[in-house]
């Protein structure tokens, strides 16, 4: 089975522009994401823009604001400053990766925990260590959303997750051990990749190396779900599993795009909402 990320994330986003209504017949305003963007790296660009499609479409307010890569650090400190105070703003986001000139670290670290609708603030990554989960990742938290949709139970399985990031491999793997999985997470120093991943009922690629993973590195019947989003010899988007090669022998398998990707940017709407009902002692 193909599992159609584009469309469990619709119909999910449909669910959350009925929220956005109730939001609109009970309350003075409406949530409201703010995105920054520094520099031109187009796939950020692609990014950003499906970001604030998918608001419209929800019905939540969106500005994106975009500086040139010379933008400072201390600049941007301040227009977070100016955010988190302005009660009109539910949701902040600070498109990565950022220029070398600025300390990803502070600018997580800046932003209101309330407000930080990708997760990333340590406040946040300490609520999921701890299993008290407030805003979540949006990749991880899509991951998790797309096997509750295809009824599958992680209650005893094998997951094995491939890269280690902090903004997917590790806090998707937390998750995963929410859900009583037995995890492993493997990456570039571990030995004997594709012993470990072949037993996996749950393999989850984020390496960014298209097409790395083929069916040597996967048991029959396993769940895939691709994170990589690289292109191709022929410049075509393809994800870090070599789709022909696996997908007779999987029991399912996200494409890419049209997977992971879509429900990305569902969850941060979500988060979007979530942190607004919060702010509003909803
Ligand atoms: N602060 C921050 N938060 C993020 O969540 C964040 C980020 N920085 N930096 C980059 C990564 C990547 N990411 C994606 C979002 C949407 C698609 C997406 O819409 N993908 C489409 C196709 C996209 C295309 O056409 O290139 C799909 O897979 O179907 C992919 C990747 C969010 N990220």
């Amino acid at each position: 089975m193909i599992i159609n990320g584009k469309e469990i994330a619709l119909k999910i986003k449909d669910q959350l522009k009925n929220d956005v209504e109730t939001i609109r017949e009970n309350y003075s305003r409406m949530p409201k994401l703010v995105v920054i963007l520094i520099g031109d790296n187009p796939a950020s660009l692609t990014y950003v823009r499906n970001k604030e499609r998918g608001c419209d479409y929800i019905g939540i307010e969106s500005e994106i604001i975009k500086h040139d890569s010379s933008f400072s650090e201390r600049q941007l400190l301040e227009e977070i400053e100016i955010l988190n105070n302005d009660e009109t703003v539910d949701g902040i986001l600070v498109q990565l990766p950022l220029p070398k000139h600025i300390s990803e670290e502070k600018v997580l670290n800046a932003i209101a925990f309330d407000k930080d609708v990708d997760g990333f603030h340590p406040h946040n990554v300490a609520n999921l260590f701890l299993g008290q989960n407030s805003l979540v990742p949006c990749t991880p938290k899509g991951m998790l959303v797309l096997l509750e949709k295809i009824n599958y139970d992680l209650d005893g399985k094998e997951v094995v997750v491939v890269g280690r990031s902090n903004i997917v491999g590790k806090p998707v793997a937390l998750l995963c051990l929410q859900k009583n999985a037995t995890v492993t997470i493997a990456h570039s120093k571990t030995k004997d990749l594709k012993k470990i991943c072949s037993r996996a009922d749950v393999l989850i690629t984020a390496i960014g190396k298209p097409k790395f993973f083929n069916h040597e590195y996967i048991k029959d019947d396993a769940i895939v779900l691709d994170v990589g989003i690289n292109r191709d010899e022929n410049n075509k988007l393809c994800g870090d599993v070599d789709f022909e090669d696996v997908k007779d022998k999987v029991k399912a398998i996200t494409p890419v795009p049209g997977g992971i990707g879509p429900m990305t940017i569902t969850m941060l709407m979500q988060n979007t909402i979530e942190a607004f009902y919060k702010r509003n002692g909803g």
